[in-house]
């Protein structure tokens, strides 16, 4: 359903991805994996259309999105979890929620019970503000977030960075269900922890200096320490 093609990335004069091609299926969960600074969230942050590419092309259910911008990605069902989350600290936990909704393409507005089982504490700090919920607490916000416009690729970027071990479980959960349960929705999963990449993904990339340098369904972990040690 997605595809990245010969994709090269820059800030101004500095090239950090090189020649990155990419393939997400219907109902896959693809992990990205790499060193600190090796471009996965640049590969992310372009893929929804926040960053743009100099070469290459994305595809995306057989349309050329290469050139859309993020609003229009998002209607199209793209979600994206950033990393560092990006939750509006004055607005109410609700009200983060609801600007999940403006991405949606039909009118619907209002939040799915599911999404308060998937996490219940939002429920609980419905009415606090997004500011005084813990990291945690926020990173479940911003999936919650993602996940209210019932995107069909999500774009997860290190959901389980610096949180406490039980969230990581929560998230961990989520995943599973929506992988299980919901068959048309994608996800492409930034992550750093071999186990929790293992528990979930299906296919992996390994990213190295801003080009691919593994990719599989297998995740051998002498091959990653290898390829992820410094
Ligand atoms: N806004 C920016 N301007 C200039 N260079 C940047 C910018 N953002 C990232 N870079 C550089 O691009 C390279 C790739 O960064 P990126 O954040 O994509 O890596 P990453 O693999 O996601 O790392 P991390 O795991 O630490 O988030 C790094 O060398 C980084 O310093």
């Amino acid at each position: 359903m997605l595809q990245l093609q010969q994709l090269e990335v820059a800030y101004d004069d500095s090239i950090v991805i090189r020649d990155v091609s990419l393939e997400i299926k219907q109902g896959q969960v693809v992990c990205l994996m790499g060193r600190n600074g090796v471009g996965k969230t640049t590969i992310i942050k372009t893929i929804m259309g926040v960053l743009a590419n100099r070469k290459g092309t994305i595809t995306y259910k057989g349309e050329d999105v290469t050139s859309k911008n993020p609003t229009y990605r998002a209607k199209k069902g793209f979600g994206f979890v950033p990393q560092g989350r990006e939750i509006f600290s004055n607005l109410t936990v609700y009200e983060n929620m609801l600007l999940g909704l403006e991405a949606r393409s039909d009118k619907k507005r209002t939040i799915d019970e599911t999404i308060y089982q998937y996490f219940p504490v939002l429920k609980e700090m419905k009415d606090r503000p997004g500011g005084d919920l813990s990291g945690g607490q926020q990173q479940q916000l911003a999936f919650a977030r993602a996940l209210v416009s019932e995107p069909e690729l999500l774009l997860l970027d290190e959901p389980t960075e610096g949180i406490q071990p039980n969230i990581v479980e929560d998230i961990q959960k989520v995943i599973k269900d929506i992988k299980e349960n919901q068959k048309e929705t994608s996800i492409l999963l930034v992550e750093q922890s071999f186990d929790f990449a293992k528990s979930v993904a299906d296919y992996f990339y390994i990213v190295d200096k801003g080009r691919i340098v593994y990719e599989g369904e297998e995740l051998i972990e002498e091959e990653v320490s290898r390829l992820l040690s410094v």
